[in-house]
């Protein structure tokens, strides 16, 4: 006998016919000898229906942090809703077929959480209730998405309800699988698996047998939004098993490997070590060409220009400038490298005022899967490095990754504010192959996904000293709002620009916090831009092939898309595009990489519409 978690998402139970044809899974499921645990979603487009709600009767222009806040608990009392509609539905329904069931919702089961609406972590689950019921035959139907908020006065759950944020009931599944220790976390949904990418798109995506965690969560957070990502996080750290399948269909779907068995603390399911490993390289080389012509095809040049001579690009950083029309690329390569790619770099005729390169520096290094929309995590290395008196050169994010580079004389106080900060061991760097045998069989992009969620907020003047990247991110962190591709451009000027993306939802609640430290903080300008969209290339097996990113560029200046920021880590390749351009741009990357396959997916709740 197998205990397994099943989770049905929105299109599942979409409507009675769709709850029907779940309380027929889940009996045979049972029937089968197994002990079934389910959490489900709202039916369909519920949440959004209940947004939608909450915008009509209150929406006031130019909320002030104040407002926005205060709204949040009310929002999470009218979305907990959806959810609840689910559960007493569906375990109505499996009792009317002879199925004994019991429907609880996340306070019930005690799905205990941080105290912070809207967006709140889980900090732990209690088993008893569930492990009770299922000794009793029953099948648990739970709310997803939802929680009881912890006091903090006594430590104890409060009567609060909490939500996690959108997509997060694929995070109360794996919570909960790891809570019970469940043999199987399967995710139901409206595709076959886990595809190269969104179907909807592009019809013949095709499916992925297997997909590594660390894929999976740059996919996830890159906006796949077929798994959420801290649910990924939480299978890694617990070492929970876990499928992506279609409820429509009885095919096997798409195992997502963890390398390693869980050693989370249950007790702290997501605000585990948010930092595992801090890493040091200073086999690098900083190479920047300031003041480009800001055009389709620049990027591509320069990039496709180093692959073929096979110089082996690391960091990739484009930002944003003040000055319109231009733009600044910086990108850092290994020592021994450097004669040949200056040689290619000079002999460009891209237009760029100033090509300058710097040898003595260190690329610093964070990591761990626990930094997942943790918006303080980065706050808190730049704060580190600027209380010793360190200055960053260039910044460079992705989910599970923050690498700064430094002066190289500045390495060793780096690591040494990082790990006072974090306790945390040094990872001594692995300097990485190009092109091994073993390794040049399998596709080097695994996933193409596409983020029409974010906006753009660039800071410009910002004055080059230390912390200030620091104070910059500690204001977005007092709001609670998570931020990504945070990328600093080098500059030759004594002011830098920050620039990062956030959840458009965040976006007014980060400008007002922005554009309130204006002068305190002596930066310039704050542009907001909402009109953009991020598209990204994924795969584990990128790092051991050059020229990878340097073809996503050139498929993307072949349409005359023009990339206006672009950020890299080991396993991704993020570009922002216009929006208009975004669908686009998905299309051509996929068919770059030749990832389609030979028939298209069907995506059932799509052809409902
Ligand atoms: N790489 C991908 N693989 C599979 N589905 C994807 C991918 N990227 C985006 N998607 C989209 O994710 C959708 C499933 O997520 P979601 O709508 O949240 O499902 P659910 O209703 O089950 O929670 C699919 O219908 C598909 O359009
Ligand atoms: N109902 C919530 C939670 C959720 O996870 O939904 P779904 O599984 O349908 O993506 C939302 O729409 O955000």
């Amino acid at each position: 006998m197998a205990l397994i978690v099943q989770k049905y998402g929105g299109s599942s139970v979409a409507d009675a016919d769709r709850i029907k044809a779940v309380r027929d899974r889940i009996k045979r499921t049972v029937d089968a000898s197994n002990q079934v645990v389910v959490v489900v979603s709202a039916m369909g487009k519920t949440t959004d229906g209940l947004v939608a709600l909450a915008e009509l009767v209150s929406a006031t222009p130019d909320p002030t942090l104040a407002e926005i806040a205060a709204k949040e608990r009310e929002m999470d009392l009218l979305l907990a809703t959806g959810e609840q509609i689910t559960i007493a539905a569906l375990s109505m329904a499996l009792q009317a077929v002879g199925q004994p069931a019991i429907a609880m919702n996340g306070s019930q089961v005690r799905v205990v959480t941080e105290p912070n609406h809207t967006r709140a972590r889980i900090l732990y689950v209690e088993p008893e209730q569930i492990r009770a019921a299922l000794d009793l035959g029953k099948v648990v139907v739970i709310a997803g998405f939802q929680g009881v908020a912890i006091d903090p006065a006594t430590g104890l759950p409060s009567n609060e309800i909490t939500t996690l944020g959108r997509g997060g009931s694929d995070t109360s599944a794996v919570a909960i699988a790891a809570a019970i220790n469940a043999d199987i976390c399967e995710i139901y949904t409206d595709v076959p698996g886990i595809l190269t990418t969104d179907p909807r798109i592009v019809p013949k995506a095709q499916m992925l047998a297997e997909i590594t965690c660390d894929e999976m969560l740059e996919l996830a957070s890159l906006g796949a939004k077929v798994l959420h990502p801290r649910s990924v996080e939480i299978a890694r750290n617990f070492g929970v098993k876990m499928c992506v399948r279609s409820s429509w269909l009885d095919d096997a779907g798409t195992v997502i490997t963890s390398p390693r068995f869980g050693t989370g603390n249950l007790k702290a399911l997501e605000v585990n070590r948010f930092v595992e490993t801090v890493s040091i390289d200073y086999d690098q080389v900083k190479i920047a060409l300031l003041q480009i012509p800001d055009r389709p095809g620049i990027a591509s040049q320069l990039f496709k220009s180093l692959a073929d001579q096979g110089i082996n690009v690391d960091l990739i950083i484009q930002a944003v400038q003040e000055t319109e029309g231009v733009n600044d690329i910086a990108f850092t390569i290994p020592q021994k490298q450097l004669q040949l790619a200056e040689v290619v770099t000079r002999s460009l005729e891209i237009g760029a005022s100033l090509v300058t390169v710097d040898s003595a520096i260190a690329k610093i290094s964070i990591m761990g899967v626990g930094m997942i929309g943790q918006p303080g995590v980065a706050a808190q290395m730049f704060t580190a490095l600027a209380e010793s008196g360190i200055n960053i050169q260039m910044i460079s994010t992705s989910e599970i990754k923050i690498s700064c580079v430094i002066a190289s004389t500045d390495g060793e106080a780096a690591i040494a504010a990082i790990q006072k900060t974090f306790d945390v061991p040094v990872q001594s760097h692995q300097a990485c192959e190009i092109t091994s045998e073993a390794n040049a069989n399998i596709s080097p992009v695994r996933g193409v996904a596409l983020d029409r969620n974010r906006a753009r907020i660039a800071v410009q003047q910002v004055p080059d000293r230390p912390g200030m990247a620091a104070k910059i991110l500690e204001q977005l962190v007092e709001q609670n709002i998570s931020l990504d591709m945070i990328v600093q451009s080098q500059s030759d000027r004594d002011v830098n620009e920050i620039a990062f993306t956030v959840a458009i939802a965040d976006l007014a609640k980060a400008e007002t916090a922005l554009k309130q430290y204006t002068k305190a903080l002596g930066y310039g300008e704050v542009t907001c831009d909402a009109d953009i969209s991020k598209v990204s290339i994924v795969g584990a097996n990128m790092i051991h092939q050059s020229g990878i990113a340097a073809r996503m560029f050139s498929a993307l200046a072949n349409s005359d898309i023009n990339i206006e920021m672009i950020a890299t880590s080991e396993i991704k390749v993020s570009c922002v595009v216009r929006d208009h351009q975004a669908e686009q741009a998905l299309k051509v990357i996929h068919q770059e990489f030749n990832l389609s396959g030979d028939h298209e997916i069907e995506v059932p709740s799509a052809l409902k519409k």
